[in-house]
């Protein structure tokens, strides 16, 4: 039963000074400070739940994030949660379709980020009250503008053919967990002694998962099984970031290739950095350290760029990810008609929340293209776990070619924070998505006002 009408909404900018450490840096993105808007819904249900919401930010603007959300609040202030929920896809709407925010979107940038936070607390709020069949899941999906590929019947034939073999799938994930890769060892600001003490740690720690080989020819192809039948990982998988400079790229790729072995599986992922041209030029020289994937190649919004830097890495084994700056289901519809990627990746705070997300989930099952989903940044490795594990158990039934992204940072501030074991994600086992901050790490964390900021604002001020 759904119970309460939301009498509160508070939103608060949460900032971690990562950049000081060179956390998260990348060729874009050269000093982020990992930050959140950081909603909280209470209702006057008797429960006493409350909704927890986030999206993901890199410091500065997560202001603009927070007054996009004080903007959109009327949306849901007063509103009973059973009248939300009841129509999801209408609420959904609402929310994306405002009649004068949607002129500073629409469903992107902002007012989007604004949109997920909200409704990632209204799918935690909902989630710890009850489950969920297929019909309503559907119910929640705004299909407009991507009907000319998925209809809501076609997404119900995908969800009903997911319901064989459920069972046995949730028994593997409770068992083995969702594969995951990790990037925490070499972020763009890491020196190289950093990255090699970084990688050492994780080869020992047993990030390790299965060999698929080095060629999308014989990705396509392998139907691999991620572990050996004593439930053991066997290959290891790392992302490294490139794209600012040729030669550090060269030397940081062979110093990784080395420590890791030829067999293993290496990603790149080069923030968006390069030119269409340039993109190709420049992974035709890191081709020998075979990558699987080279990650957001040229600007998020190229389709047709990726379109062409894919067609033109194919013969060289590697694959087009993209998804952590794709705005909106739209965008993924046409990667996926252009075949642009061959690897999809959501963001669980960028896209508008749960909803928008299972439609792409769905996109990508009927495109049969791999869904890896971005995890670098705070709180996004405790969100997305829902969405993959998900994936797998009710739309993709596959772990073929897939595996999460795992960020090894700022997991202590979460009240139910991401378990990993063997280099997979554990399914979460409380109620909820994940998303409840610690308090007394929002207090200290809150831009300017927390510990943390008074005490480094006053420093740079001497
Ligand atoms: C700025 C973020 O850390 C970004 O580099 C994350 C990312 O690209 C990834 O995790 O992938
Ligand atoms: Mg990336």
């Amino acid at each position: 039963m759904v119970r309460g009408r939301i009498c509160s909404l508070s939103v608060r900018d949460v900032r971690f000074p990562t950049s000081l450490g060179g956390h998260g840096s990348d060729a874009m993105h050269t000093d982020p400070d990992y930050s959140a808007a950081y909603v909280v819904l209470e209702t006057d249900a008797e429960d006493g739940l409350k909704g927890y919401g986030i999206t993901f930010t890199l410091g500065k603007g997560t202001e603009v994030v927070v007054c996009a959300v004080n903007a959109l609040a009327h949306h849901v202030l007063n509103k009973d949660l059973g009248d939300i929920v009841g129509d999801f896809r209408g609420f959904y709407r609402q929310l994306t379709s405002d009649g004068q925010l949607r002129w500073i979107g629409p469903e992107k940038g902002v007012v989007h980020l604004a949109t997920a936070a909200i409704l990632n607390a209204v799918w935690d709020l909902w989630a710890k009250q009850e489950g969920k069949d297929p019909r309503t899941l559907l119910s929640c999906i705004d299909f407009r503008y991507i009907t000319d590929v998925l209809t809501e019947e076609e997404a119900y034939e995908i969800l009903q053919k997911g319901q064989v073999g459920k069972k046995e799938r949730e028994g593997q994930m409770l068992m083995h967990g969702y594969p995951a890769y990790t990037t925490s060892c070499a972020w763009l600001g890491y020196s190289d002694d950093t990255l090699k003490q970084l990688c050492t740690e994780a080869l020992k720690a047993g990030w390790t998962r299965p060999a698929v080989g080095s060629s999308l020819l014989s990705l396509s192809c392998v139907n691999m099984d991620p572990w050996t039948s004593e439930g053991l990982p066997l290959d290891k998988w790392f992302k490294v970031k490139v794209g600012a400079d040729l030669q550090d790229d060269v030397r940081r790729c062979r110093l990784i290739r080395n420590m890791i072995g030829p067999e293993k599986t290496l990603m790149m992922d080069a923030n968006q950095r390069w030119d269409v041209p340039e993109a190709v030029k420049w992974m035709s020289q890191l081709a020998e350290f075979k990558p699987l994937w080279i990650e957001e190649p040229t600007s998020p919004d190229d389709i047709l760029g990726h379109a062409a830097i894919s067609k033109a890495l194919a013969p060289l084994g590697i694959g087009v990810a993209t998804g952590e700056q794709c705005h909106n289901r739209v965008i993924f519809k046409q990667l996926l008609q252009a075949k642009a990627l061959q690897f999809l990746q959501i963001d669980s705070c960028r896209l508008g929340s749960v909803n928008e997300n299972l439609s792409v989930l769905l996109m990508a099952k009927k495109f049969e293209i791999p869904v890896c989903p971005h995890a670098g940044g705070v709180g996004l490795c405790e969100l997305v776990q829902h969405l993959i594990i998900f994936d797998f158990i009710s739309v993709s039934a596959s772990l073929q070619n897939r595996m999460c992204e795992y960020v090894d940072h700022l997991h202590e501030h979460f009240r139910y924070p991401v378990i990993i074991k063997k280099a997979s994600y554990m399914p979460p086992k409380d109620a909820g998505y994940s998303t409840e901050m610690k308090e007394e790490s929002v207090k200290k964390h809150q831009y300017p006002d927390g510990e943390v900021w008074k005490k480094l604002l006053a420093a740079q001020e001497n």
